[in-house]
């Protein structure tokens, strides 16, 4: 059985809210209730553990989600250290060899069917995988004064989103060396990366957006109501 761990121990300073903005309101419930159903909701997935700050007061304390465990532990500075955390403090039966799913609380809209797809493909992987989705833009190189300093290639460039799928040993003993090596991984896969690994991308929505400024909140929200994939919750999550 898969678990999910859940990093929700950020500060969420680029959004500059009074409150961590995983838990900003959506609909009557706090914006991590849906990253936590939307990931509980696949019956491959049998628990979560939900990674917190040492001082947060705002988590609703729920021990079960669409009829699943949820467990709590405190995280770390860094969203690597949150999901080391969280990886530590999984129960016994979740077994080294045994795939974990990380994904944000900052990403209320993950549809059923990437996640279907995430798991299907990722799975059947050596290393596991991630979802991703291919930059559509042109990418430019900024430079100090505010001009361009050039047009940088988009080919084989993606996007990585989560959730992000590996092997619970693998991946601690990942994370454990680029902290130990002093490196800041951003996400899981580039911890996996440095040990010479190469995760599968599978492809995601665009619109599986992180939570991250406070225009991202209102475009959560439209997303949520209009995906027939992710039900408005009724008041309990
Ligand atoms: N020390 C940290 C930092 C981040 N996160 C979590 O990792 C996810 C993605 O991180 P990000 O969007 O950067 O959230 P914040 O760190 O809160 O945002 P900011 O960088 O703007 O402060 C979020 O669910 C966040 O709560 C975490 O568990 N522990
Ligand atoms: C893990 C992640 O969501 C993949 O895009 C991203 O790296 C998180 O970065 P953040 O700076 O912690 O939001």
């Amino acid at each position: 059985m898969i678990w999910a761990i859940v990093p929700a121990a950020g500060r969420g300073s680029r959004y500059g809210g009074a409150i961590p903005k995983q838990y900003l309101d959506i609909a009557g419930l706090p914006l991590i209730a849906y990253s936590l159903r939307a990931v509980l909701a696949h019956p491959s997935v049998g628990g979560a553990m939900v990674v917190l700050a040492q001082d947060d007061a705002l988590w609703p304390g729920w021990t079960e989600v669409e009829g699943k465990p949820v467990r709590t532990c405190i995280g770390g500075d860094a969203r690597a250290d949150s999901v080391l955390a969280g990886l530590s403090a999984l129960p016994d039966d979740v077994r080294p060899d045994d795939f974990v799913l990380v994904h944000d609380a900052a990403r209320p809209h993950l549809r059923a069917s990437d996640l279907e797809r995430l798991l299907d493909l990722g799975r059947g992987d050596p290393v596991g995988a991630i979802l991703a989705t291919p930059v559509r833009d042109t990418l430019k190189l900024a430079g100090d004064d505010g001009g361009i300093d050039g047009t940088q290639s988009r080919d084989r460039l993606w996007r990585a989103l989560t959730p992000q799928l590996f092997r619970r040993f693998q991946l601690t003993r990942a994370l454990e060396a680029a902290r130990d090596a002093g490196i800041a991984v951003t996400d899981e896969a580039m911890a996996m990366e440095r040990q010479g690994h190469r995760p599968l991308l599978v492809e995601g929505s665009d619109d599986n957006l992180k939570v991250t400024t406070p225009a991202d909140l209102p475009l959560a929200e439209f997303l949520l109501r209009l995906s027939r994939e992710v039900s408005m919750p009724e008041r309990r999550p």
